[in-house]
């Protein structure tokens, strides 16, 4: 491209932007008086509706009701319109590509924004939503020849030209045609940027690989397995936008569900949807959905406490009791004692009626023949079954006082040793053994590892109707935390489709992870999309968490900054003094979030605490935070998967710290967290896990 050229098409684009401006004006005060029509209507509406509700009839009054909710409707959605037509106005559109349909003699100019906009006098369409099918065009080519499938089938054609912007109301800060290689630049620019508190849009940036993942309208369970900062969250929630405005008239953001890791997960990512311009989405933890599936009748430990006690603590018997309830096993001896369970809850006997012998092993048989259905349908089944064989072998038809005596006596025989789901559930480990596998708290409250074995026997016992059956979309993060009877009790409970995603690297408990090849044995039929290309974090800061834990597939951005440091201190004091100089070094700096990333809660408080003294503001998350903030926060790697920062510490680097592989990967997430800047300290020995990643610079 040369310069006279560009000089021009920068003056071309500079009068496109503000003839478009002055539409976007005219759009929205359009819809500024049409609103404005529409309250005064409805005011006139209710003025006469409240004027004649004596004269009028039932019927009358009904459809004046009607018609004002229907204006109601109208008015919201015209709000609705008018509140995406100012969010153009900040940045109508952020990439153009010239089109010539085959066929067609011209190429036309088409512009992409996060919103459609059409002029409605003339029908022209003047920027296209990003998630339109002839959109994808502009993130899946260069220039050349093209292809997309539009709902009437596949077009072909040649683009000519691709543009891409960054707009600021009425101007244009970065214009930058791409002849070659898609984005880099503009992404670089992206990517540079300082966080915020909140997850971005990346509308404007999306990739091939990743436009291929959020397209992807036809997956009962899509997998998104990606190494970190590789935007598999961000992808996610844009391929919920998509869904929404693919299948508007059947998807409405209420039919959605997002599985998340906690509630400062769920605040961070809670703006990405109404940023691009969808409602938010419902989310729910596994605490509160066993809460649900439990009926408030069981007390239980969260997540977090148990982490807690695994990390904090000298804890064999607890990381046994986790381990094991988390192995694929467990689910196989939930099911063969099920089976037990079924045997011994029934106690066949033979029945006489009316001088018949119906015998015990038909029964049984009849018993075995229902198993899937719940208790009270399965004996209604049972006679219906008995009633046919009285019929075929002694023609004899049931009345209904035999019936009645039929009824009460497969009643007694399956009341036999009728147990709570609590007894049951103990009289598993019973069974299996190992006692000492179920250790309830004080007062019978019961751990974490628990909960779930405990919601699979009541799902399969007893009939539980899904509080969540009008979900039609799933969305589960961090996949590879979840256990298998988690994984058993979530398709059992959601028979919807599901996007699923995570990184095995990233489990951050060992004693309870999936592996993909697990989570795929549960979803059959499931699709897997992976993506290995990271982000978030700069070159350097990638290529020192490679050394941490290498994935042979991952692909560092060439976004360079400068390289992690890792800083040795003689005492846990000049440690505490080298992160308060830290701190004020960040609060010097234009960056926005800096997170203190401990491996305990312990040592985050302590460090915490070594900041308040020193008077820097700082913010301790711990299970019962809601919400993420600019600036200073000190946390654990726990609490800190899935979020970002500006800069990142990680104190306590040493090796009585950081030795063992579940270290490794709390490690990895703290240091993964980081976007343009890592600084890791320690006391005494620098733990193996780092040495092999770093130079050590002293700073003692
Ligand atoms: N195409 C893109 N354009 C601009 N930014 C992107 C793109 N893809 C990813 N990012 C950025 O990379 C960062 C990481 O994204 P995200 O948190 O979704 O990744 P992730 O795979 O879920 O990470 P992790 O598993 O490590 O938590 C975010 O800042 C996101 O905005």
């Amino acid at each position: 491209m040369n310069a006279p050229r560009h000089a021009s098409a920068r003056e071309q684009e500079a009068t496109h932007l503000e003839t478009i401006q002055s539409r976007l004006i005219n759009a929205i005060d359009d819809a500024e008086a049409r609103l404005s029509d529409y309250k005064q209507d409805i005011q006139e509406q209710k003025t006469y509706l409240a004027e004649n509700r004596d004269e009028m009839d039932h019927i009358e009054k009904i459809s004046s009701r009607e018609s004002i909710d229907q204006m109601v409707k109208t008015g919201d959605a015209l709000l609705a319109q008018k509140g995406r037509l100012e969010k153009l106005q900040r940045a109508p559109y952020f990439g153009r590509f010239d089109f010539r349909r085959e066929g067609e003699r011209e190429a036309s100019p088409i512009y992409i924004g996060i919103h459609h906009f059409q002029d409605h006098a003339t029908n022209r369409t003047h920027v296209y939503d990003w998630r339109a099918p002839i959109a994808s065009l502009f993130y899946d080519y260069e220039t050349g020849p093209v292809r997309f499938t539009a709902p009437e089938g596949d077009i072909e054609g040649q683009i000519s030209l691709k543009r891409q912007f960054r707009i600021q109301h009425d101007t244009i800060e970065l214009m930058i045609d791409s002849e070659v290689n898609v984005v880099d630049e503009v992404l670089q620019d992206e990517l540079g940027r300082a966080s915020d508190a909140n997850m971005k849009n990346i509308v404007a940036t999306i990739q091939r690989d990743q436009n291929a993942i959020i397209r992807n309208d036809e997956a009962p369970v899509l997998i998104i397995q990606g190494v970190a900062g590789s935007g598999k969250t961000s992808i996610a929630l844009h391929r919920i936008a998509f869904l929404l405005y693919r299948f508007k008239d059947t998807l409405s953001s209420d039919d959605i569900l997002i599985v998340s890791p906690n509630s400062v997960f769920a605040d961070y990512i809670s703006t990405v949807l109404p940023e691009l311009g969808e409602e938010s989405v419902n989310e729910v933890s596994m605490e509160s959905l066993a809460d649900t599936l439990l009926e408030g009748e069981f007390r239980f430990q969260g997540f977090f406490e148990q982490t807690r006690a695994l990390l904090e603590k000298q804890a064999p018997e607890l990381q046994r009791r986790v381990a094991f309830k988390a192995s694929a096993a467990m689910l196989e001896h939930l099911d063969a004692y099920l089976k037990h369970v079924e045997n011994q809850r029934f106690a066949a006997r033979d029945v006489w009626i009316e001088g018949r012998l119906i015998p015990a092993w038909l029964i049984e048989e009849a018993f075995h023949r229902h198993a899937s259905l719940a208790q009270r349908d399965r004996l209604e089944r049972v006679i219906r079954d008995l009633e046919a064989s009285m019929q075929q072998e002694y023609r004899y038809a049931l009345t209904p006082d035999d019936r009645q005596q039929l009824q009460k006596e497969l009643g007694a025989m399956a009341k036999t040793r009728r147990r709570t789901l609590r007894q049951t559930y103990k009289a598993f480990y019973e069974w299996l053994e190992e006692p000492a596998l179920f250790k309830p708290g004080s007062h019978g409250r019961l751990e974490y590892n628990d909960l779930f074995p405990l919601i699979y026997l009541k799902m399969k016992l007893e009939r539980i109707s899904s509080p969540y059956a009008r979900i039609k979309h799933l969305l589960i993060d961090e996949m590879q935390d979840y256990t298998p009877v988690q994984y058993a009790v979530l398709n059992r409970l959601f028979s919807c489709k599901k996007t699923i995603l995570g990184d095995a690297r990233q489990s951050v408990d060992p004693y309870s992870a999936s592996s993909l090849t697990q989570i795929r044995r549960t979803f059959l039929g499931s699709i897997c999309m992976t993506l290995n290309k990271s982000y978030r974090s700069s070159y350097e800061i990638m290529q020192f968490t490679q050394r941490i834990s290498h994935n042979p597939d991952l692909v560092a951005i060439e976004r360079h900054d400068e390289a992690p440091r890792v800083l040795h201190f003689t005492s846990r004091r000049q440690e505490a003094e080298g992160i308060i100089d830290e701190a004020h070094a960040f609060l010097d700096s234009s960056h926005h979030t800096l997170a203190v990333i401990c491996k305990t809660q312990r040592q985050a408080a302590y460090y915490h605490e070594q900041l308040a003294t020193a008077g820097v503001e700082a913010v301790l998350l711990d299970e019962r935070s809601q919400a993420l903030s600019r600036g200073i926060i000190v946390c654990t790697a726990h609490l800190a998967k899935g979020l970002e920062f500006d800069r990142v510490i990680v104190p306590s680097a040493e090796d009585k710290t950081y030795h063992n592989d579940m270290d490794r990967n709390l490690l990895y997430v703290a240091c993964t967290r980081a976007m343009h800047r890592l600084t890791l300290t320690y006391t005494g020995q620098l733990s193996t896990l780092i040495e092999a990643a770093s130079d050590t610079n002293s700073a003692s």
